[in-house]
């Protein structure tokens, strides 16, 4: 029998899937994990809790499934994207903790480098833009902050790794320090055109290259799971940042292809083929997956807050005890009132890339309750993508797809989904699987094994649950919109 084992490292939880011969689920576990807060924008996790929960969630999935991991023919990971970790080659300790993609300490130096002029070298190289969000100044801050951490790096002591890296590393009792090409892409390091290291970023921001992982392709030889750890030694054949993993789950492999994931936050991924777009509407380019050495682009929209949002109505207002009872109560909402909220609780991503901006509501009246909170939060998360797909068709004309296809735990969601329908004026696409990213992550790895299909049978495997077509009348979604981008204007204007 064939099993894969799909690890799906996250930003709030780390989970363990696994897949059969025919790629459908047999169990998961799922473990959550402490946040850290030290200062205010800052935000860590604990290395050893990413290991831990890796470790224990793999070894409840496989045991669940009446398994043993000599039972496990390959694994995949997939992870939360630009987290940054810095470890001793030597005792394998980290030298910080891991400083997570929302942490914003690193603004001023993003500053500085802006005023220095440095942004155009960064994007032409990356396709990324100068912010904290990346993970190239969070290393820097780490060697900056610890005495001695920059002689140490230089003599290639230290080990700087995405949080795919760290992992493998481990797996391996320490034998692999290596990444892939999604996962490099997101480190404001990796020049995509030339798929290597760039130097001369590297100069830039003084870290050496000494402490950098190899770059592989998606599908590759990871390495193999020390035999110490699961009691077998497991191949590692599949690696993508999560968002890409879900591209590929979604099966977004022709150009013009476009997903949404709506988990914490919303990332659009567009595939552009084997052209890296330059978009003219701040947008980033990034490696969408890599196979056979040749890499497929995106052209990515970064949205920090949606289901987040939800979770703010359920833990910050108290308005909600699950996430699911959004939906009658958006239901219920008084259509007289017009409450827009601006969930830039961590700033803004993309299109406006305002890291200190603050959230905003408007239109509050004295019959503003729960009700009219809940749909104005499920709202923003498609105001906000819509934001996305204009840029995109900015940038891409009719080279975007019409059809969006969505995936992750908010598009459970009917009723945001019909308004994400609406108000882009488009059909949206969900999927019956919406583990979109552990599937493409466990599709990687069990197709380097040669057990899945390749990407065509792959791709003819896509199996749609439900078009959501768009209802609502032009004028009234154009009227929408428009507030919408007037309640924006305002916030970033506070
Ligand atoms: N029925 C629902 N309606 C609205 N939001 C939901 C619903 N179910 C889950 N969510 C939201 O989806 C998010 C969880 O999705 P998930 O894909 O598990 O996220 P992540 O991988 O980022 O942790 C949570 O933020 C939650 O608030
Ligand atoms: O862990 P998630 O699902 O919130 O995804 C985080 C992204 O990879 C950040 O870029």
């Amino acid at each position: 029998m064939t099993y894969i084992l799909a690890i799906d490292q996250g930003t709030t939880s780390t989970r363990a899937i696994v897949f059969d011969a025919q790629m459908k689920i047999v169990t998961s576990a799922q473990e959550e994990f402490k946040q850290h807060f030290p200062a205010s924008g800052w935000v860590e996790h604990d290395p050893i809790d990413l290991w831990t929960t890796t470790l224990s969630t793999c070894k409840a999935a496989v045991a669940d499934a009446g398994l043993t991991m000599g039972d496990i023919t390959a694994i995949g990971i997939t992870n939360q994207r630009e987290t940054t970790l810095v470890w001793d080659r030597q005792t394998g300790e980290p030298v910080h903790n891991a400083i997570v993609w929302q942490d914003r300490r690193t603004a001023d130096i993003c500053r500085i480098l802006k005023t220095e002029g440095h942004e155009p070298l960064i994007t032409e190289t990356t396709g990324l833009l100068l912010d904290p969000y990346f993970s190239s100044t969070k290393v820097k801050w780490i060697l900056d902050h610890n005495e001695g951490l920059h002689a140490r790096a230089r003599l290639g002591q230290l080990a700087f790794g995405t949080v795919d890296s760290w992992l493998i590393w481990n797996l391996t009792g320490g034998k692999r320090h290596v990444t892939d090409a999604t996962n490099a892409a997101r480190t404001m390091l990796y020049d995509i055109h030339k798929g290597k290291w760039s130097s001369r970023i590297c100069d830039l921001l003084d870290i050496p290259q000494a402490m950098l992982p190899e770059v592989l392709d998606c599908a590759a030889d990871f390495g193999t799971t020390d035999a110490g750890i699961f009691g077998a030694e497991v191949p590692i054949l599949g690696v993508a940042g999560d968002q890409q993993a879900a591209t590929i789950g979604n099966a977004c492999f022709e150009p013009g292809m476009l997903k949404s994931t709506y988990g914490t936050g919303c990332f659009a991924l567009l595939n552009t083929g084997d052209t890296p777009v330059t978009s003219k509407n701040r947008l980033l380019t990034t490696i969408g997956y890599q196979l056979d050495g040749k890499p497929t682009y995106a052209l990515e929209g970064a949205i920090f807050i949606a289901g987040a949002v939800v979770q703010w109505l359920r833990d910050g207002l108290g308005i909600i005890e699950n996430a699911s009872e959004t939906q009658a109560l958006a239901e219920q909402a008084d259509k007289a009132q017009d409450l827009i909220l601006v969930p830039a609780f961590t700033g803004l991503g993309a299109p406006y890339w305002a890291p200190d901006c603050r959230g905003a509501v408007y239109g509050l009246t004295r019959g503003s309750g729960p009700a009219e909170f809940a749909r104005a939060a499920l709202e923003s998360v498609g105001f906000q993508t819509r934001d996305l797909l204009e840029a995109m068709h900015g940038d891409m004309g009719e080279g975007a797809d019409a059809k969006l296809r969505v995936d992750g735990g908010m598009t459970a969601s009917d009723w945001a989904m019909q308004f994400l329908a609406d108000i882009t004026g488009a059909p949206v696409d969900r999927p019956t699987v919406l583990e979109s990213t552990a599937l493409g992550v466990a599709w990687l790895a069990g197709m380097r094994a040669g057990v899945y299909p390749d990407q065509d049978g792959f791709a003819a495997t896509w199996a749609l649950d439900r078009t959501f077509e768009p209802k609502m009348q032009e004028p009234f979604r154009e009227d929408k919109y428009a507030a919408w981008k007037r309640a924006v204007q305002a916030t970033l204007s506070v």
